[in-house]
């Protein structure tokens, strides 16, 4: 059982942080009636076992009074009863979905964090599909922390409450065996004990492998949901590739494993179901078993042993409560490492942007931006390319040319300041403004004129400005469609959306503009005329390029190329071209 066990500790430290945040106070209010809520239950359980004696004593005196005013009690616990099942469900779902928005909000301005998310890919570790921890594990943590939490709180309150009452009926309704008397104190509490006890241990025995078997179940159904997204994804180049075939037979494969895991489980939960509604129904006779000999040696009542099998059935039931949540705690407790591990990834995504050991980016003056002594290496430490003494001038257009895989993207990397792997540092103009272009730029679902307009607020720009920027782009068709919604990285073509992206730029006029083979998809002409758009719209801006084509040394002040210099690869000085 260990080894299910989230540690405390760490569940203290994922949960607490809420019941001490600006939303505390309706936190700790809900939790606190929830908890009240639970505890007036048992209260109710409690005056209900009561009860029992009563009534059923009035049933074998056949007392009509007694018995009518024993129903009027009955109606008005029961009235309460319900209406607190009532508001402990609804205040338990309110808790839920205020401490699941709260924690959601806080994980995803954590991981949105000054490219956190970025950084913690790189790490490539345990706090991998982000998605899902901010999903399933979130709402299931607070779910199932809520739901343990409480069960055990509530269960330990009713074994005490009832283990005394049970204590007073022991000594009302001794013991009696063939014929005599046996004075052990508090025997219907052993007896629930060791009746519970070994009800624990078989049920665990049985069902323990249900534990693994369950989590495996999570895994496959995770993997085969994942590789159907993949495919969805890449589509396209299925499609292309006549890949069908095996892609059907790769996901038969995984919902094979899906099934066989089921069959596993269908096994085991018909065993552990046999020996649970045996146990069960064992449990509504094993008490009369016990003071039936009390009650017809006529040493105790109806009503007493009716209200011995009431006590009985809820210290049992408590106790029971732990075998019942077994499968649960292990549900629980690998949410609880996943969450662990993503805020671990998110502690060292930050630490990577902190530590001494990285690549320095400060802002100061309003000049070039400025490599000092630095040296890009990837994240095993393996040195990349040095790119120190690299001064980009204001103002001036440079294109950095170079064999594939010498780090000039990684070097735009590290100039927007994301990639910390490196010694050196590199100095921006204070409050420049910069912009990167990849060869495939990003937009999000939604509108066109959302897409466009990213990373600003949709509005930001009229509808006659971005029109204007479109036909410029050559693009204007587009313009009667800005209202639309869409998927526009899927349906217009690569060299569209490279004109989309500048598009972009040319709303947002950067002091800085860098292009990572941001118009390698356009014919050359194409290309041509929109690095004559740039140079004429976007006069001021300093323009740096990765391009592998000769035809855009034209549009260039400056040609930087990088070339392996032993281990790694390094900047050699360029020829000067002349500005067109
Ligand atoms: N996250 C990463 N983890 C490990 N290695 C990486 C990572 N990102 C990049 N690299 C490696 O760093 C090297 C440089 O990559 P980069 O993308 O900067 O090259 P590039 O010069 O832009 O190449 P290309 O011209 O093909 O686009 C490559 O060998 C690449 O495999």
């Amino acid at each position: 059982m260990n080894n299910i066990r989230p540690k405390l500790t760490t569940v203290w430290r994922i949960a607490a942080p809420y019941f001490s945040s600006e939303d505390k106070w309706a936190g700790r209010g809900l939790l606190a009636a929830v908890i009240a809520i639970e505890l007036a239950i048992v209260g109710i359980n409690v005056l209900l076992n009561q009860w029992n004696a009563r009534f059923y004593n009035a049933l074998q005196e056949r007392n009509w009074d007694n018995f009518v005013s024993e129903i009027i009690y009955f109606s008005v616990l029961a009235t309460v009863f319900i209406v607190l099942a009532v508001y402990q469900l609804y205040l338990n779902q309110w808790l839920q979905i205020r401490w699941r928005r709260w924690m959601t909000a806080q994980y995803l301005s954590d991981w949105l964090h000054q490219a956190n998310h970025y950084r913690m890919q790189l790490q490539g570790d345990a706090a991998d599909n982000p998605d899902q921890r901010m999903t399933d594990d979130v709402k299931l943590f607070v779910d199932r922390t809520l739901n343990i939490g409480v069960g055990l709180l509530s269960s330990i309150v009713t074994i005490a409450s009832f283990v005394t009452i049970l204590w007073g009926l022991s000594n009302a309704a001794p013991l009696h065996m063939f014929g005599q008397d046996y004075p052990i104190p508090g025997y219907l509490v052993w007896g629930a004990l060791i009746y519970s006890i070994l009800g624990t241990i078989l049920t665990h025995l049985i069902g323990w492998p249900l534990v693994g078997i369950d989590f495996r179940q999570q895994q496959y159904e995770a993997d085969f949901r994942f590789n159907l997204v993949r495919v969805r994804e890449n589509s396209e180049q299925i499609a292309l590739l006549d890949g069908e075939q095996a892609e059907r037979e790769r996901l038969m494969v995984r919902f094979g494993r899906v099934v066989e895991n089921w069959l596993a489980i269908m096994n085991r939960t018909k065993k552990i179901t046999a020996f649970t509604a045996s146990y069960n129904q064992a449990s509504v006779i094993f008490p009369y078993v016990l003071v039936a000999p009390a009650y017809f040696a006529e040493k105790i009542q109806l009503g007493g042993m009716m209200q011995t099998a009431s006590a009985f059935s809820n210290v049992q039931g408590a106790l029971s409560f732990f075998i019942t949540i077994y499968r649960q705690l292990a549900e629980w407790q690998a949410v609880v490492n996943r969450l662990d591990g993503f805020e671990a990834g998110i502690v060292a995504a930050r630490e990577l942007a902190t530590r001494d050991d990285r690549i320095h980016v400060t802002e100061a003056g309003d000049g070039a931006i400025d490599l000092k002594g630095l040296v890009l290496r990837l994240p095993n430490g393996t040195p990349l390319v040095n790119a120190s003494g690299l001064s980009l001038r204001k103002g001036e257009r440079t294109l950095m040319t170079g064999p594939s895989g010498s780090g000039k993207s990684t070097l735009f990397r590290a100039i927007a300041g994301i990639w910390p792997f490196g010694t050196g540092s590199i100095t921006i103009p204070a409050g420049a403004t910069m912009m990167m272009l990849p060869q495939r730029p990003y937009f999000p679902t939604g509108s066109l004129r959302g897409a466009i307009e990213y990373p600003a607020k949709e509005g930001t720009f009229t509808d006659a400005q971005i029109a204007d920027a479109l036909e410029q782009v050559g693009l204007p068709r587009l313009a009667s469609q800005l209202g639309e919604h869409g998927h526009w990285n899927r349906t217009l073509s690569l060299g569209e959306q490279q004109r989309l992206g500048l598009t972009r730029a040319l709303l947002h006029t950067p002091q800085y503009l860098f292009l990572d083979e941001a118009t390698a998809s356009l014919d050359e002409p194409s290309e041509a005329a929109l690095y004559q758009l740039l140079e004429k719209k976007l006069p001021a801006t300093t323009i740096v390029s990765i391009g592998h084509r000769s035809t855009l040394d034209a549009f260039h002040q400056r040609n930087i190329v990088l070339a392996r210099d032993g281990d790694r690869f390094a900047l050699q000085k360029g020829k000067s071209v002349a500005a067109s």
